[in-house]
């Protein structure tokens, strides 16, 4: 199954208004068919002076056609654009709902120019499935058929015409059009991939690619994808141009046909004279209602490309992802269970965490130090859900992971990441991002906690926090947390980038707040772990040792060690305790 299956799916759901946009096509079509041709037969009875009356019937009825086509085209697109949305946002939201679970494996793996692009563009190409690929052959044929029996009681020859002109319209064009679009299409979605990539590392790599000189060279190759695309765009548009070019010569031939065949008949006494302008307007307009098959292989294959791509960036399958009901109380400190817990990150070669088994008793202090890469980031990812360990269990409560509902093990957690995301507004706005509700008194309080008494609520905070400095950022997170409530604490070097003086201030307050609660903390720094309950030593994505910070000195291994190079940098003098 793949997107335009779901997209088929999604159309049945909206088949009501689909139904009434085609009616509305239908009437729109015909009545403009006919509107000319009674207009082309009006014509033509002035010639012969008709009585007053039939002037005022022909009159009339050309009005009332008009007022009917104006009023049915305006039901057509009304209903035909509303399906198309609706359906479109089912789209999204079916996307969306496959894509999240995802995240955030998908994130790194796929270029975010290049998901951007497919998240908004492909998804967006959808919209043209419905409204130029399956909806204008329908109307088409439903119009042509009727305007072929009208014209049957007239003349077999020129409905005879008709079918041969609709035949190389809906066929023989579309079929012209198609050999060469199969690439096209594909190119243009693939080289706006290419810029969307282009701008969006330029833009996150801004500030590097200046300070080492590469920003001209990024400029052109910029400036190179953009070139590319606009080629590309521009084939494609000449593509089209060439099947609206081929369907216009059609429809002048036929019309030229109908004119030709039609004297002939007259001549030949077949055809009455009055009814030929009335013929060949019949034929302009009903071949100017076909224009639509011309365009349809070029939405076509784009719609099939934007259905492949979205495919591909997330399998589509009728397995609805399990929701798991387990919750995590709130009441009370979590207990941690990781029970032969091994990770291996997709296309790695070595895996990031192998048999970890580890218990953290609720409303217990724990420590994982060890050297960078040693797995500790990814074990809290595991523990938030944000990634599922490859072998092993993770317990929570005594509860399997598996079994709890990751929404509430995110409100339960108080997460303090190593980058932490600041978005676009004020502080205060990032301070209540979980949509707590706290006075400004509040809010001031805690920022004095955090050490920022400098700042102002109103205070604006760029993209990505980029106003702010490193420390300031790790305050606002930890303000974060601590604003959040939660009784586990999951904090990944919160205060690395902070002064000695600063972190033993911040963290007194967040030690305070968090009696009772589990904490797990990350930490190079080997400094003020006397108070811990129990210390994790990782390497190489084991658990190497544990145990309090007594048990570990006594042990005289890798933690003393480390413990040892640690006191000849820093010296004696620089230890504090961490734990108040
Ligand atoms: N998103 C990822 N994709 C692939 N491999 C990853 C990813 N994140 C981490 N790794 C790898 O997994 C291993 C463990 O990484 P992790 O971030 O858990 O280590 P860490 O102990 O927290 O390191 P640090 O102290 O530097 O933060 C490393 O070898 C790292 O290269």
């Amino acid at each position: 199954m793949n997107e335009l299956t779901l997209l088929t799916k999604a159309m049945i759901q909206e088949r009501k208004d689909i139904i009434l946009s085609i009616l509305g096509g239908f009437i729109a079509g015909i009545a403009g068919v006919f509107l000319f041709s009674a207009s082309g037969y009006l014509i033509s009875q002035t010639v012969f002076a008709p009585p007053l009356y039939t002037l005022i019937v022909l009159t009339s009825l050309v009005k009332m056609l008009g007022l009917v086509r104006a009023a049915s085209r305006y039901g057509e697109r009304l209903y035909s654009h509303r399906a198309t949305f609706s359906v479109l946002s089912r789209l999204r939201t079916s996307f969306f709902g496959r894509l999240i679970p995802l995240a955030p494996g998908i994130l790194n793996k796929k270029r975010s120019g290049d998901l951007l692009a497919r998240i908004v563009g492909d998804v967006e190409s959808l919209q043209h499935y419905f409204l130029r690929v399956v909806y204008p052959p329908i109307v088409v044929v439903i119009v042509f058929l009727a305007t072929v029996l009208f014209t049957s009681s007239f003349s077999f020859w020129i409905a005879g015409l008709f079918v041969l002109g609709m035949l190389v319209a809906a066929l023989i064009v579309p079929g012209i059009v198609l050999i060469g679009q199969r690439k096209i299409q594909g190119l243009v979605r693939q080289e706006r991939a290419a810029l969307s990539t282009e701008v969006a590392e330029v833009l996150y790599g801004f500030r590097d690619l200046k300070v080492y000189g590469q920003l001209k060279k990024r400029e052109k190759q910029l400036e190179h994808a953009s070139a590319a695309l606009a080629a590309r765009q521009q084939r494609a548009a000449g593509h089209l141009l060439l099947g609206q070019t081929m369907h216009a010569f059609v429809t002048f031939f036929i019309s030229w046909g109908v004119l030709a065949s039609g004297a002939y008949l007259i001549r030949d006494g077949q055809l009455a004279g009055v009814f030929l302008a009335m013929l060949v307007m019949t034929s302009l307009t009903v071949f100017e209602e076909a224009a639509a098959m011309a365009t349809l292989p070029a939405y076509k294959q784009d719609s099939e490309y934007a259905a492949k791509r979205l495919a591909e960036t997330v399998p589509t399958s009728d397995v609805q992802p399990s929701h798991p009901s387990g919750v995590l109380s709130a009441e009370h400190g979590v207990s941690i269970e990781l029970s032969g817990v091994s990770f291996q990150y997709e296309d790695e070669w070595r895996p990031a965490l192998k048999d970890v088994s580890l218990r953290i008793s609720p409303g217990s202090k724990t420590a994982i130090v060890g050297p960078s890469g040693s797995g500790k980031s990814t074990m809290i990812e595991l523990l938030l859900k944000l990634r599922a360990p490859s072998e092993g269990d993770i317990r929570l409560n005594g509860r399997s992971a598996k079994e709890v509902d990751e929404t509430s093990i995110w409100q339960t957690a108080n997460v303090v990441l190593q980058q932490n995301h600041f978005f676009r507004g004020t502080i205060r706005e990032n301070l209540l991002l979980d949509g707590g509700e706290y006075t400004d008194a509040e809010l001031y309080a805690m920022l004095a906690k955090v050490q920022l008494t400098n700042m102002s609520l109103d205070d604006a905070v760029y993209e990505k926090g980029e106003n702010l400095s490193d420390g300031e950022k790790q305050r606002l997170a930890l303000a974060r947390a601590m604003l959040h409530k939660g009784r586990l604490w999951l904090l990944d070097e919160p205060t690395s980038s902070l002064d000695y003086v600063t972190e033993q201030r911040v963290m007194k307050h967040l030690y305070e707040q968090a009696t009772g609660d589990t904490l797990l903390l990350i930490c190079h720094r080997l400094i003020g772990l006397e108070g811990m309950d129990q210390i994790v030593v990782m390497d190489d994505g084991m658990v190497i040792e544990k145990g309090s910070y007594a048990d570990l000195m006594e042990q005289k291994g890798y933690f003393f060690k480390m413990k040892q190079i640690e006191r000849q940098m820093v010296g004696e003098a620089g230890e504090q305790k961490r734990m108040p």
